[in-house]
């Protein structure tokens, strides 16, 4: 190099990945589809708890709408379960000591939520591809859509959420960030996050802890959406042994064997559980699928005295004795079982024993809060039970 001459350096910008470029903007704002990446709360002080979401904007807006939004999560005084290996599952979580159904496990904001596979397309967004495909002449691919709209809610998240988020599980070929939202994602219904007016959809929820429960048909715990305090509950759904692994439902449990492993099959492993195993189980949950609920044939029954008195209890304690030999606590059908006995003591005029069965189902408290027919059950377990339509039916 001749003397007085430095050699010219470039200087390379480096690029920022989507995840880096979202941090960047931590506001809230309406993304591509239509959807509003927020943080909720919005302005949390830095103790709150918060979750990364993406949301029709709508669902922000009722939520924002409830008096005193967010309301406290459960204080948890009691940590009752660890973080464990468990065989051939990775991590999972344990309790560290008995624990009785009904129990909370823990109440926490989710590290993210987002609807944003499962909503159709607003008009704008629609609009916005046909213009894109007739630019380009490709369709946009729903795959790369998804996966930039994960970068961008992942890169919004607190550091040390985007660390915990990013330290799942990812059964999936996918990069970790979609992979990881396609592994731990819970579903959470319309109806628990989105009751009163906006668009219906489902959505998805990634947390840090629940997020490490395997997943089991028999499941011993049960988990609810509040939107009050946007926190998801996790209750034991039976008892549960010390050293017990704690495990929730990925599939629908009344499905046959074949169609729950189907539908596993996307999360890379095959179900060794119970009901898996036992050949007999199949028979029995298409039974309890078929049991039918309803106050209209309880009324039938208790009107016609050429059916036999214990007609309908007998029906009702075969259901409960299946619901319990599957280890079916979990799921509504186990709630609704609960509350026709407690309504059959009712039409004997048995108020004790309609009381007994009333307060089973109301401990059932992951189905009892979000039943639109729960009132059935205050009304037996409160001091107005004789103003029942169910009160002494069946000797009059
Ligand atoms: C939501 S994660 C659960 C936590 C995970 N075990 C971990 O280490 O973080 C889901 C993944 O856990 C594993 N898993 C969950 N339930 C399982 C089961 N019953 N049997 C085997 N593997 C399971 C699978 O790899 C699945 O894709």
């Amino acid at each position: 190099m001749k003397r007085g001459f430095l050699k010219a350096k470039t200087v390379v910008t480096p690029q920022k990945s989507p995840v880096e470029e979202a941090a960047l903007n931590p506001s809230p704002f309406i993304g591509d589809g239509g959807y509003m990446y927020c943080t909720i709360p919005q302005d949390a002080p830095p103790n709150e708890p918060v979750s990364e979401c993406c949301l029709p904007p709508e669902t922000v807006a009722n939520l924002l709408k409830i008096p005193g939004f967010p309301h406290p999560m459960q204080p948890i005084v009691e940590v009752l379960f660890r973080l464990g290996e468990s065989p051939e599952k990775g991590l999972g979580l344990f309790a560290t000591r008995a624990i009785t159904q009904g129990e909370v496990l823990l109440d926490r904001r989710p590290l993210l939520v987002s609807s944003m596979s499962q909503r159709p397309l607003t008009t704008k967004a629609l609009e916005a591809m046909i213009a894109k495909i007739s630019l380009t002449g490709q369709p946009p691919n729903p795959h790369k859509i998804l996966s930039s709209s994960m970068e961008t809610i992942v890169g919004r998240m607190r550091p040390e959420n985007r660390a915990a988020y990013m330290a799942l599980a990812n059964s999936t070929p996918d990069s970790p960030v979609l992979g990881i939202f396609d592994t731990n994602g819970a579903g959470i219904v319309d109806a628990e996050l989105n009751d009163n007016g906006g668009p219906t959809c489902t959505y998805s929820a990634v947390c840090d802890i629940i997020s490490r429960m395997n997943h089991s048909c028999c499941p011993n715990t049960s988990r609810v959406f509040d939107k009050n305090s946007f926190s998801i509950r996790l209750y034991a759904a039976r008892n549960i042994a010390k050293s017990e692994e704690l495990t929730f439902p990925y599939v629908d449990l009344l499905s046959c064997k074949a169609d729950r492993q189907e539908n596993l099959d996307e999360y890379g492993f095959v179900c060794t559980c119970h009901a898996c195993v036992d050949p007999a189980s199949d028979d029995h949950r298409e039974d309890i699928h078929e049991f039918e609920f309803d106050p209209p044939r309880l009324l039938k029954w208790a009107r016609d005295k050429t059916l036999p008195d214990d007609w309908l209890l007998k029906k009702c304690y075969r259901q409960l004795e299946l619901l319990e030999q599957e280890g079916l606590q979990s799921i509504d059908e186990y709630w609704e079982v609960l509350a026709d006995l407690s309504r059959v003591y009712l039409c004997f005029g048995d108020i004790k024993n309609a009381r007994e069965w009333a307060a089973r189902a109301y401990q059932c408290q992951w189905i009892h809060c979000r039943r639109f027919d729960r009132a059935d059950i205050d009304v037996i377990l409160g001091d107005k039970y004789e103003q029942s339509a169910f009160w002494c039916l069946r000797q009059r």
